[in-house]
């Protein structure tokens, strides 16, 4: 991508500096949903928010690709200040940060294709040659090559997500933004949705930035976690690291599972016959 060309590897690719969010409420109050927040992630890492309900997870995610404007502070995403950008400008600057929701977000009366065709087809920039070559790659990235011509009706909600995340990656973001992708699904299907999300950060080197209720999806996807409360930063750290002492209790909770997985992969280890898949994990955590 053009606009970090000039970064240096070691930049971090998301920065907010003391970015603040309030909502003016119906009654004329005001609600503090992100209290100042200043956060660097790393080009590569998988970064996980978590906190309980309305600690201000989703609204800090948003502030990432101002689908929530910030009322102060700055946000800048691989090298480039989007706080400051036009209209015109945030537009470009937005095909670098791809997004995906809990509950999909498709175009209900498009094909799968239509689908994941879409935002090339509003950038405008790309012959048809281009967008029929790019849809077929991201579905096939996504194990959906055979769906091309469904529509989103006929899909169960795991295959639903993944055209989403093809339609997210089709204009070859550097980052990818996600909120609660998983809680609409299955255990079982959330389990396959992660090790695409994994190989999409391993193999694409895409950031990838995930709000979740669930801690188990943090513990098997992400590097690092922030925990949020009443819009402010309680701790954060790298998953793996469980040698000091967690100041909150999802942060403890968190610890608890790394233990848990480490516990069950040794017993695997010591067991031949055992049917215990461990989940990977990056070198990097
Ligand atoms: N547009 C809005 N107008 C007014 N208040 C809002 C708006 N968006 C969010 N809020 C409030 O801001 C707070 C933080 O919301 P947010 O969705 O960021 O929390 P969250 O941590 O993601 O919670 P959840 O897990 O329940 O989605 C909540 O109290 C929410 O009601």
């Amino acid at each position: 991508m053009t606009q970090t060309a000039s970064s240096p590897p070691s930049t971090p690719i998301i920065q907010l500096d003391s970015v603040r969010k309030t909502f003016i409420l119906p009654d004329g109050g005001r609600f503090d949903a992100v209290q100042p927040i200043s956060l660097e992630i790393a080009r590569g890492d998988v970064f996980g928010l978590v906190g309980k309900s309305g600690a201000g997870k989703s609204t800090l995610l948003r502030l990432i690709n101002l689908l929530e404007r910030p009322d102060a502070g700055r946000v800048t995403v691989a090298g480039r200040e989007l706080t400051v950008l036009g209209r015109r400008a945030l537009r470009e600057a937005r095909q670098n940060i791809g997004m995906i929701f809990q509950q999909f977000n498709l175009l209900q009366n498009a094909t799968v294709y239509e689908n994941v065709a879409f935002p090339l087809r509003i950038h405008g920039r790309h012959s048809r040659a281009e967008i029929d070559a790019r849809v077929r790659e991201c579905l096939e990235l996504v194990g959906l090559s055979d769906k091309l011509q469904s529509y989103p009706a006929r899909l169960s909600g795991g295959q639903k997500q993944r055209v989403a995340i093809a339609r997210a990656l089709a204009p070859h973001p550097e980052v990818l933004l996600c909120d609660e992708p998983t809680s609409a699904l299955d255990s079982e299907t959330t389990r396959s949705l992660l090790q695409t999300l994994r190989d999409i950060n391993e193999k694409l080197g895409v950031t990838i930035v995930i709000v979740t209720h669930e801690l188990p999806v943090v513990d098997q996807l992400c590097d690092h976690a922030a925990v949020l409360e009443q819009g402010r930063f309680i701790e954060q750290f790298a998953i793996e690291d469980i040698s000091a002492e967690r100041t909150s209790v999802l942060g403890r909770e968190l610890a608890d599972l790394v233990r848990e997985r480490r516990r069950r992969a040794e017993l695997a280890a010591g067991s031949e016959s055992s049917s215990v898949i461990s989940f990977p994990k990056a070198s990097n955590a």
